[in-house]
């Protein structure tokens, strides 16, 4: 398991890079820190106890003089537009800066709104002249199983300041008045991702691409002709059947939602870290959205028994000056199980759903049981890695990715 969490940090500190890498901000946060790793002395579970409310910080942090606190509130056609330009502008870039995350409206309503939402955990900031959107913070509450424990917690996600106001310091003060919003509900763990490595991940985790759509991938520069393959060639590897083949493969529906909790609940308790659904959750997050979440079931004809399901979401990125292209259609697994169906099978059906509903790649991380037929079905490995983290929780060791059953947004 050459790339743990150890032996990265371990390189990092053998080179002069560490020891000048300081992290002034999460030095000072309740999370596992760099020279602490390797120390196996600490307990496992919460860093710091919980503060009574009474002494949680009752007024928003102070921001530079120009910038006020507003409440993004999502239901608002006006805020959520304001939200989505700030986003589709500021937010994840590639490392090579060709592709820049453009997650829909619709997509951000779906995945800020699940059942028991704050709205005041959906945090902008806007130039108080001008009233303009300059950044963003967001909140859910999930309730996260680590190993037998059910913590309640809160997932945090589409952190941006807008390209304009970058290293100002103004990420840590985001990071800050969301962890005081949090605790004024009485949480004091939350998880969250990234693409940098920050102090310390819980497990790092390997993107892999399915190519759907070959000619379009090399055109805009997401993956190059090997040297060995023609672009004949590469369409001819990547072809998929034009119809599924599992019988009783089906788009999910409401009156599954029982039995498909039933299932992701068994499958997810296998995992060290996962979160916890019920009904209410399943409907949310795994009911299909056009152009945000497709989600499938197998269901046998003669028994009725819903014995798998598979799902994905839809996360566009724009192409950033392409001449011939603004969008990369992009699919990522979401959550999936299968009891009967050869996980190899679903996941072939699932790709030629998503080759007929024209997106272009096909991602997946190495968590969960993704591995074993992420090489199978002609996946390659990408070259970014998404590290997860825990606030406010220690475990004695990072995990391997298949151990744990979290996919965040
Ligand atoms: C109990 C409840 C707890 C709740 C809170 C749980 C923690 C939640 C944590 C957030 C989970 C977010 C999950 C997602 O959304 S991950 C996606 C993050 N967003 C983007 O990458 C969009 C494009 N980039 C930007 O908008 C800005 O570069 C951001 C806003 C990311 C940083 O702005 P800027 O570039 O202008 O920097 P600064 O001068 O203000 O501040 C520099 C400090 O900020 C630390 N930094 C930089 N990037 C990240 C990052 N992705 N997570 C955590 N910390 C980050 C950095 O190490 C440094 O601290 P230190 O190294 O000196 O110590
Ligand atoms: C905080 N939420 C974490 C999930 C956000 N997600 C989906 C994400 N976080 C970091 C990544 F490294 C990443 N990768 C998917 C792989 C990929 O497709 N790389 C090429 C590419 C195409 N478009 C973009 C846009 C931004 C970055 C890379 N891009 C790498 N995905």
């Amino acid at each position: 398991f050459q790339n743990t969490i150890e032996n990265i940090v371990q390189k990092f500190q053998g080179s002069s890079l560490q020891n000048h890498q300081e992290h002034k901000f999460w030095e000072t946060q309740p999370v596992g820190q760099f020279k602490d790793l390797g120390d196996s002395s600490f307990p496992e579970g919460p860093i710091e106890q919980p503060t009574p409310l009474s002494e949680v910080k009752q007024e928003p942090y102070n921001l530079p003089t120009l910038y006020e606190w507003t409440v993004c509130d999502m239901d608002s056609d006006e805020i959520c537009n304001e939200v989505y330009v700030l986003l589709t502008n500021n937010y994840v870039e590639d490392d090579d800066n060709l592709f820049r995350f453009n997650y829909s409206k619709e997509f951000l309503r779906w995945g800020l709104r699940p059942p028991g939402y704050f709205k005041n955990w959906h945090i902008g900031v806007r130039v108080k002249s001008s009233k303009k959107l300059v950044a963003f913070i967001t909140a859910i509450p999930v309730k996260m199983r680590v190993r037998d424990e059910v913590v309640q917690m809160a997932e945090v996600n589409f952190l941006c300041v807008h390209k304009k106001l970058r290293s100002k310091r103004l990420a840590p003060v985001m990071i800050k008045e969301v962890t005081r919003r949090i605790h004024l509900e009485n949480i004091w763990q939350a998880a969250y991702t990234a693409g940098i490595l920050l102090p310390t991940p819980l497990t790092t985790c390997q993107y892999w691409h399915r190519t759907l759509n070959p000619k379009k991938l090399i055109d805009v520069g997401f993956s190059r002709l090997g040297d060995r393959m023609t672009m004949s060639r590469a369409i001819k590897l990547y072809k998929l059947p034009n119809s599924t083949a599992t019988p009783g493969f089906r788009k999910m529906e409401i009156r599954d939602v029982p039995k498909v909790t039933i299932l992701l609940r068994g499958y997810l308790s296998r995992f060290v870290v996962a979160p916890t659904f019920d009904d209410a959750e399943v409907a949310h997050w795994l009911l299909p959205q056009e152009n945000v979440v497709d989600s499938f079931v197998v269901e046998n004809s003669e028994t009725r028994e819903v014995t798998d399901f598979f799902s994905f979401y839809t996360l566009p990125s724009s192409i950033l000056n392409n001449p011939n292209y603004s969008t990369l259609k992009a699919a990522y697994t979401f959550y999936h199980v299968s009891t009967k169906t050869p996980l190899l099978q679903l996941t072939q059906d699932a790709l030629v759903i998503a080759k007929q509903k024209e997106f272009d790649v096909f991602n997946a991380l190495d968590v969960m049981e993704n591995e074993p037929f992420l090489k199978e079905l002609k996946f390659g490995r990408g070259d970014g890695q998404l590290y997860y983290y825990l606030y406010n929780y220690r475990l004695r060791e990072s995990l391997k990715p298949s151990e744990l059953g979290l996919v965040m947004l």
